[in-house]
């Protein structure tokens, strides 16, 4: 057969249905799966001058450098209010930052003092769905690494499996599956910068075990510990919530709550030896059986965010105070 040219491929045009315009999603030129930086010229990501100058424009508007971040979950953003003497910068006014698309997502960075403590919040974090390759929604954790953070503390809102989660509670993570991971997809994938961290960084130890002792401790003397869990967390890509067969699968592999974010803003963290610490909020009971007639959605997320905002405010608070004091000590 004679080979086809690009007049060929015009002229074949004519004869398929009309076009579907796509939304514009970032890949990474190659393959298309989403890993690399966005703009289809390498598979790394932003380059560490590029991070570093994020990092040092940040710098420049603020006279305390933080120590603890802090990412606000869907709803949670009210976290960042707790923050005295707050220097608030938009995403989109920092030059090559991501933007948040999601409602409940307000989409800026919070500098000041939590009981003292200086601290940066994000309120409003990045999600794969969003169209965004994991290594950018991770990009503002290692900016906090570069600014000097310590400790990151990651919230999210999730899906409760356990059956004996009630919507409302809090589940103090202590350990994660990476679902996504598991299908190649890591915000690590690409070639390995060793100023961040390991190329084969281990993850058996991603939760620190002495912040989630204080972290039990601190629910027992603000009298929540009834509503405070301990549990396993896995990230599905999103946006879609699962179905009854998807949840019962998770279920029966050891997952308490699911969610769509902080897997991967724990495996960038813990690559460039941050303290990490994570809890979820129970936004919804999961839906593992075909009789029930409940349906996840994201007003309800929203919701009960809202419900809890004065007690997590409270135990972040503490969190903050008392992940310092250990930092000091040792
Ligand atoms: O940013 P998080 O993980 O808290 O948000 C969860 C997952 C989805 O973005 C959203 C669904 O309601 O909440
Ligand atoms: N994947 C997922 N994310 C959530 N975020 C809040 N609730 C849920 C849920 O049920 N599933």
């Amino acid at each position: 057969m004679a080979p086809i040219n690009a007049n060929d491929i015009n002229d074949a045009k004519a004869f398929m249905p009309a076009k579907k315009v796509l939304p514009e999603v970032e890949t990474d030129g190659a393959n298309g799966n989403g890993n690399g930086n966005g703009n289809g010229n390498s598979p790394k990501g932003y380059s560490y001058e590029t991070l570093l100058e994020i990092a040092n424009f940040l710098l420049s508007r603020i006279s305390v450098k933080p120590h603890i971040g802090i990412i606000c979950g869907s709803g949670m953003g009210s976290l960042a209010e707790t923050i005295q003497e707050p220097v608030s910068i938009l995403y989109e006014d920092i030059p090559n930052f991501p933007v948040s698309t999601v409602e409940g997502h307000h989409g800026q960075l919070v500098f000041g003092k939590i009981n003292d403590i200086p601290v940066m919040a994000m309120q409003g974090r990045f999600h794969y769905y969003e169209g965004y390759p994991l290594w950018k929604c991770c990009l503002p954790v290692r900016v906090m690494k570069l600014i000097g953070i310590k400790t990151l503390i990651a919230t999210n809102a999730a899906g409760g499996l356990n059956p004996s989660y009630k919507i409302g509670d809090i589940m103090i993570v202590k350990d994660h599956i990476n679902m996504m991971g598991f299908a190649g997809n890591n915000p690590l994938h690409g070639p390995n910068d060793e100023r961040f961290g390991p190329r084969f960084p281990p993850m058996s130890k991603a939760y620190n075990y002495e912040y989630r002792k204080v972290a039990r401790e601190i629910a027992k003397e603000l009298n929540i510990d009834n509503i405070v869990r301990e549990g396993v967390y896995t990230c599905l890509g999103g946006p879609n919530f699962e179905t009854v067969a998807e949840l019962n699968m998770l279920k029966m592999v050891g997952v308490d709550a699911v969610g769509m974010s902080t897997v991967h803003e724990v495996i960038t963290a813990r690559h460039c030896d941050l303290n990490v610490f994570a809890l979820s909020l129970i936004t919804n009971e999961c839906v593992t059986s075909y009789d029930n007639n409940d349906e996840a959605n994201h007003e309800e997320v929203l919701d009960v965010g809202r419900m809890r905002q004065d007690i997590l405010r409270k135990f972040v608070s503490k969190l903050v105070e008392r992940f310092a004091q250990i930092e000091t000590n040792h």
